[in-house]
């Protein structure tokens, strides 16, 4: 049975989700704090669904076996070893839209907590010292909100802010010229931007580029008295030159809902008047934990139950509509790419997938990327269809794709070519009645289905063969389950491609390559 462990708080639509369409979930949310209980629990799942608490390390990722799908039921994944996922074939999926108008409002309502001290003035209310002079604001008004990272959050804080009548600028240099006009957005360099901003506000994932994006040296050229908003990620800004800026009045204050280290429960910013704090809250609304829960569960169901692909990190998309239609074609491509790759002695330089007729019309990464797997299975360990482009680009092989609308014997077919430094191979095949089948090795014709085991000969195509194969295989006890020829022409270069019951061992292969006009002769295991 399929099997989900979520061990986040995950609002409990997830499991709803799930459980309807027959997954059997374990909802444990306090294993997300407790690697060595993680590591004990994920053995036997086939997905795992996490929010920001859950740390998806290469470790974890290792010693769990079954995995196919991490999914994180919110944006942020840097709490997720994607190359370690990929590597091991995990589809990683997040839920990019579900949380952003949550997390947007939230950075508007830190602004104007800063803008009007509404935490520090209803904690002074609340003690009953009624000081109407102490809390005296600033206006939004006409003010300039510098936006570091105009991405979905980004352009939704945009949006909002404009409704304020706030001018906004933006730097990111992913922000296309005529993207920044359609939000109104004008688009600046970061200098610009610090040297502008009343109000600064963080919305970038935290890379290597962005890590302390805002450090002692970008504070220093900052308006005197700006405020700063993050509710991205910790880590983007310096926190100890921040304190130094608060402390000289250069940063007039901060309100901050991501920390370097979290859980933050002991911070130098911690207690301060001028600093906002919540607990990593962007997306703590019933609404947007209802929207990413549904969405992660949907997207995890149908990864594991269809092979549909929706906001993977790792690998293409692939529709719950065409699923079921791509399904047999990527059987058949890494049937394909299989019989190829094992057919392959020496160095692969480039793999071609060239697709006929119907298929042409479908989505053909996925199967692209099955065929590249299967073929390059034999020679390199560790590759799968969730990383096998980018291990045959790693390596110097290059993946191309070709595409034409006429298929001349069949609906579809696809021919998988190999190229090595000696020469090159093609192996094209059709599906029938949904199965996959071999149509035509090189320019020769034949007709073959698949079978676990395989034999392979290339032989002069004279009398008496067949018999002779055919009285060794029975002396040897392997079964012939079907026999399929292909020959140039009378009498020229023949292959065989035989399915048996069982697998030719090294000893028969032998006794086969031995037989009169037998050129060569291969094992196959599909
Ligand atoms: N506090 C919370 O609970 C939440 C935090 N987040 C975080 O908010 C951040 C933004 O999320 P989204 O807007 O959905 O992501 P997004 O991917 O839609 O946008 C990020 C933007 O940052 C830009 N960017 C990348 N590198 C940059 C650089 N070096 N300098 C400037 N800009 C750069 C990208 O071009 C992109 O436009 C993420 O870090 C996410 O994890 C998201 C949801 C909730
Ligand atoms: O979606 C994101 O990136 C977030 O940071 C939200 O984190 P959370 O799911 O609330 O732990």
């Amino acid at each position: 049975m399929t099997k989900v462990l979520i061990s986040d708080k995950l609002s409990d639509d997830a499991v709803r989700v799930l459980e309807a369409r027959g997954i059997e979930v374990t909802f444990d949310p306090s294993l997300g704090k407790d690697a060595e209980k993680l590591k004990a629990a994920l053995p036997g799942h086939h997905g795992w669904a996490i929010r920001s608490a859950s740390r998806a390390t290469a470790q974890l990722i290792a010693s769990s076996p079954d995995l196919k799908v991490i999914g994180r039921a919110g944006i942020g994944v840097d709490n997720i070893d994607i190359p370690a996922a990929t590597a091991a074939g995990i589809a990683v999926m997040n839920t990019p839209f579900g949380n952003a108008i949550t997390t947007a409002e939230h950075a508007i309502a830190m602004m104007f907590a800063l803008a009007r001290q509404i935490p520090q003035a209803n904690e002074s209310t609340h003690a009953g010292k009624w000081e109407k002079s102490r809390f005296m604001g600033r206006e939004l008004y006409g003010k300039t909100l510098g936006l570091i990272g105009c991405g979905n959050i980004g352009s939704i804080v945009a949006d909002r802010a404009q409704g304020l009548h706030m001018k906004v600028v933006a730097f990111d240099p992913y922000l296309t010229a005529e993207r920044a006009v359609e939000l109104g957005v004008e688009k600046l360099e970061l200098q610009d931007l610090l040297a502008r901003a009343d109000f600064i506000t963080l919305h970038t994932p935290l890379t290597d580029q962005t890590r302390n994006i805002l450090d002692a040296g970008a504070l220093s050229k900052t308006k005197k008295g700006v405020r700063i908003i993050n509710c991205a990620r910790g880590g983007l800004i310096d926190e100890a030159a921040l304190l130094d800026a608060l402390e000289t009045g250069q940063v007039a204050g901060a309100a901050l809902d991501v920390f370097e280290t979290e859980p933050a429960t002991d911070n130098p910013l911690f207690g301060r008047d001028d600093v906002v704090c919540t607990p990593h809250l962007g997306a703590a609304t019933e609404e947007a934990q209802e929207n990413v829960a549904v969405q992660i569960a949907e997207q995890i169901a149908d990864y594991l139950l269809t092979g549909a692909v929706t906001n993977a990190l790792n690998m293409a998309s692939v529709s719950a509509e065409e699923a079921p239609k791509l399904k047999p074609y990527i059987a058949l491509a890494e049937k394909l790419g299989s019989l190829c790759g094992q057919l392959t002695a020496t160095g692969v330089t480039g793999i071609e997938l060239s697709y006929a007729g119907q298929v042409t019309g479908l989505n053909t990464a996925p199967m692209t990327a099955a065929a590249v797997a299967a073929a390059l299975a034999p020679a390199l360990q560790g590759v799968n269809t969730v990383n096998a482009v980018s291990v045959a680009k790693d390596r110097g092989i290059q993946i191309s794709e070709t595409k034409t609308d006429k298929s001349p014997n069949f609906g579809a077919t696809i021919t998988v070519t190999i190229r090595t430094e000696k020469g090159e191979r093609s192996i094209t095949g059709a599906t029938f009645g949904g199965e996959p089948r071999v149509t035509r090795i090189g320019e020769m014709r034949l007709e073959a289905s698949f079978a676990a085991h395989m034999l392979y000969v290339v032989n002069d195509d004279k009398p008496g063969f067949i018999g002779k194969l055919g009285d060794l295989m029975g002396e040897a006890g392997v079964n012939i389950a079907t026999f399929n020829l292909g020959r140039h022409s009378a009498g020229g270069e023949a292959v065989a491609l035989i399915a048996t019951d069982d697998a030719v061992g090294k000893d028969l292969l032998r006794q086969v390559r031995d037989l009169p006009n037998v050129k060569s002769a291969q094992a196959l295991a599909f």
